[in-house]
């Protein structure tokens, strides 16, 4: 296992990447996120990072690969990637856990889901072991001409954190058009709202896995969300998603 993620080109990894993410103002991402359900956390990959991570499609670090129409899923095809993770792709998903584990403590609290959020990511994916989750959930998405995600939520088991992130590897107007992230939020008794979350190549957004909680008159309720991706008109798409618990 250890020769293979010898072999994928992972950019610089590491310092860069955390430093970028300790620049990310987390207070205003949490206000986003409890108003919204996502946020954008800004430019995350350096234009080199997202060629190589494009790279590694080819490559042998994946442990299956999906076609999203034979699943119904919409059209395109996703790979996860398997353990041990290209380094790069691990280092964003610890760091970005870190960053987002009190966050996702408040958001528990207030959606009344019980549940340990440990410090460390490293603590949290023997959560979810103990609970029969044990697959890497990391993933690259592929889209062509025509291609497109039907909204969906990334949920894999008994255990799931409230948050994931997107990272986008192609640039917009440039290697594809079409192909917007979109999120829907789904309230109780009123008409669903729909996000188009605005994203470059590098560019990352955090958003609700499942749920948000919202403050009514009569107390915290529930806001169902879920993602997706718009058809690309031209070119191809690629994006990175990190999620943070592992699957059954
Ligand atoms: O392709 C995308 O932008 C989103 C893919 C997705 O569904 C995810 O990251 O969970
Ligand atoms: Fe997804």
């Amino acid at each position: 296992m250890s020769s293979q993620s010898e072999h994928v080109p992972v950019g610089e990894v590491g310092a860069s990447i955390a430093t970028r993410l300790a620049a990310v103002d987390w207070a205003l991402v949490e206000a986003e996120l409890n108003g919204a359900g996502w946020a954008s956390l800004g430019q995350v990959l350096t234009p080199a990072e997202c060629s190589s991570l494009r790279d590694t499609y080819g490559c042998p670090v994946f442990r299956s690969t999906i076609s999203m129409q034979r699943h119904g899923f919409g059209r395109g095809e996703y790979k996860y990637f398997s353990y041990p993770l290209p380094a790069i792709v691990a280092g964003l998903r610890s760091q970005l856990y870190a960053h987002l584990a009190a966050p996702a403590k408040r958001w528990q609290d207030k959606l009344g889901i019980e549940g340990v959020i440990p410090d460390s990511h490293d603590a949290y994916l023997e959560m979810c072991k103990a609970a029969g989750q044990s697959r890497p959930t990391p993933l690259l998405l592929r889209y062509a001409q025509g291609d497109y995600n039907c909204l969906h939520q990334d949920l894999y088991g008994e255990v799931h954190f409230p948050f994931q992130v997107v990272i986008l590897l192609s640039e917009p107007g440039c290697d594809f058009e079409g192909g917007e992230f979109v999120l829907t939020e789904q309230r109780p008794r009123v008409q669903s709202r729909a996000h188009v979350v605005p994203l470059k190549a590098g560019e990352a957004a955090v958003f609700a896995v499942r749920n948000r909680p919202a403050l009514g008159t009569r107390g915290t309720y529930r806001v169902t969300l879920r993602h997706g991706v718009s058809a690309v008109l031209r070119g191809s798409r690629y994006a990175l998603g990190v999620i943070l618990h592992d699957a059954a």
